[in-house]
């Protein structure tokens, strides 16, 4: 087990990553839970799972679980599921000073952390994100939020949770394509300023994603995946911490870093339509890929890096190009989406660029026609 801390001041919390934290879940909680109902919202994929095992730890404790269940996916980020999740944590009588959990992905932390941020003006929230994105990424730092007609994230709240469960165990369960997309987040880290840490994903990739070694032993190769797995979500939680305690609303440009390949992958998941034909961190993967290739383009990095980064991602099993995509769209069109991007100042839009490996930074001279004449040609 290993605990985080995210030292914000007044709103200290820590991210606790380890093996079988759901099955204890009342336990981990004891001191955040004064009242004998929990609400939880999760999804329906994550409540076949995990719905007995939560009820059983925290009936041992003297503590019922009450449920809002909705459906999975990134259709679930709207307002009518978070008008739910809110009437359904004032029938449950939630008061501002108890805790409300989140038990699932990302799509269930960031809607059911918002419905925390507005209940009585702000209840407080317990994080157990369940994908390796969540663990890795959306759990921590507080940004919550819903989509909205006019595009990704565009109604939330910064609301800190009160605690992040980060349980290994329950990445078994995860789908391949799901482990794919949480771990495109995690080589972001390296990215953004870590080329040792970009290393150590190459090497350690295969067992990240559960991808076995034939010549090992069972227990081996679980042994080797768990804490591969363990090393990888504690280092990504460390690396955001460091960034969300130095600058937790974006407001010096630090946090925006975190923002790498999401302008770009923001405008692709808007043009598929928030579907599962391209998951959150599908699109980030080609969005850094993009960034990386319109880095190169602007005479910031070689273009042996970008090569690097989107063969390490290929390898992966991340879609790495917009032909891939087979969209049905123009450059402007793309660039269009992304008028919408909330680190937009005075109708400029910063983009999250390299200059290598590691060596991300924020660079405002970017003007949308150009970068529409680069998607067209990628899109060729
Ligand atoms: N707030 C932030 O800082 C932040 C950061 C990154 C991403 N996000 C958001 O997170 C969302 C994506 O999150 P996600 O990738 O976790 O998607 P998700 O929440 O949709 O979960 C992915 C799928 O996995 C299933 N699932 C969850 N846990 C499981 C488990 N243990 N076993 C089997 N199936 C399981 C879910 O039911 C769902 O079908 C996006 O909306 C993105 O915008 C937010
Ligand atoms: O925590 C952050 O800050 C991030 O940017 C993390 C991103 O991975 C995440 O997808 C976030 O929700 C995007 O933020 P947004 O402000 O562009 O909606
Ligand atoms: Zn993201």
């Amino acid at each position: 087990m290993h605990d985080v801390a995210v030292a914000l001041e007044g709103r200290a919390y820590d991210v606790r990553v380890g093996r079988g934290l759901i099955a204890d879940i009342a336990q981990h909680c004891d001191g955040f839970l004064h009242k004998p109902t929990v609400p939880i919202i999760t999804d329906v994929n994550v409540a076949q799972l995990y719905k007995d095992v939560v009820e059983r730890s925290l009936a041992g404790a003297g503590r019922q679980a009450r449920w809002l269940i909705l459906p999975a996916g990134e259709a679930t980020k709207v307002w009518q599921r978070l008008e739910q999740a809110v009437d359904f944590l004032l029938n449950e009588g939630v008061d501002r000073q108890d805790n409300i959990v989140a038990l699932g992905g990302g799509v269930i932390g960031d809607l059911a952390g918002l419905a925390a941020a507005m209940v009585k003006r702000g209840c407080g929230f317990i994080q157990v994100p369940t994908t390796l994105l969540a663990q890795v990424d959306s759990s921590v730092g507080g940004k919550t939020a819903i989509n909205t007609a006019a595009g990704k994230n565009l109604a939330g709240a910064f609301h800190q949770p009160s605690l992040v469960l980060a349980d290994v165990a329950a990445l078994s369960t995860l789908p391949l394509r799901e482990l794919r997309a949480g771990y495109a987040e995690v080589v972001k880290y390296g990215l953004i300023g870590d080329a040792s840490f970009f290393s150590w994903c190459e090497r350690h990739a295969t067992h990240v994603l559960g991808e076995t070694d034939q010549t090992l032993s069972e227990s081996a190769v679980e042994g080797s995946i768990a804490e591969a797995r363990q090393q990888a979500i504690v280092h990504s939680v460390t690396a955001k911490a460091r960034i969300v305690t130095r600058d937790e609303r974006e407001t010096t440009g630090e946090r925006a870093l975190l923002n790498l390949g999401h302008t770009f992958g923001h405008a692709l998941e808007a043009e598929t339509g928030y579907s599962d034909r391209l998951l959150h961190g599908e699109a980030v993967a080609v969005g850094m890929v993009l960034a990386a290739r319109y880095s190169v383009r602007s005479g910031l990095m070689e273009a042996s890096d970008a090569d690097r980064i989107s063969r390490h991602l290929s390898r992966s099993g991340l879609p790495i190009s917009l032909a891939a995509l087979e969209l049905d769209c123009s450059g402007a069109q793309l660039a269009d989406h992304m008028t919408h991007d909330k680190k937009m100042v005075g109708g400029n839009l910063p983009f999250v660029l390299m200059r290598g490996i590691g060596k991300a930074f924020l660079y405002r001279n970017v003007a949308l026609a150009d970068v529409a004449a680069f998607l067209d040609a990628e899109l060729a």
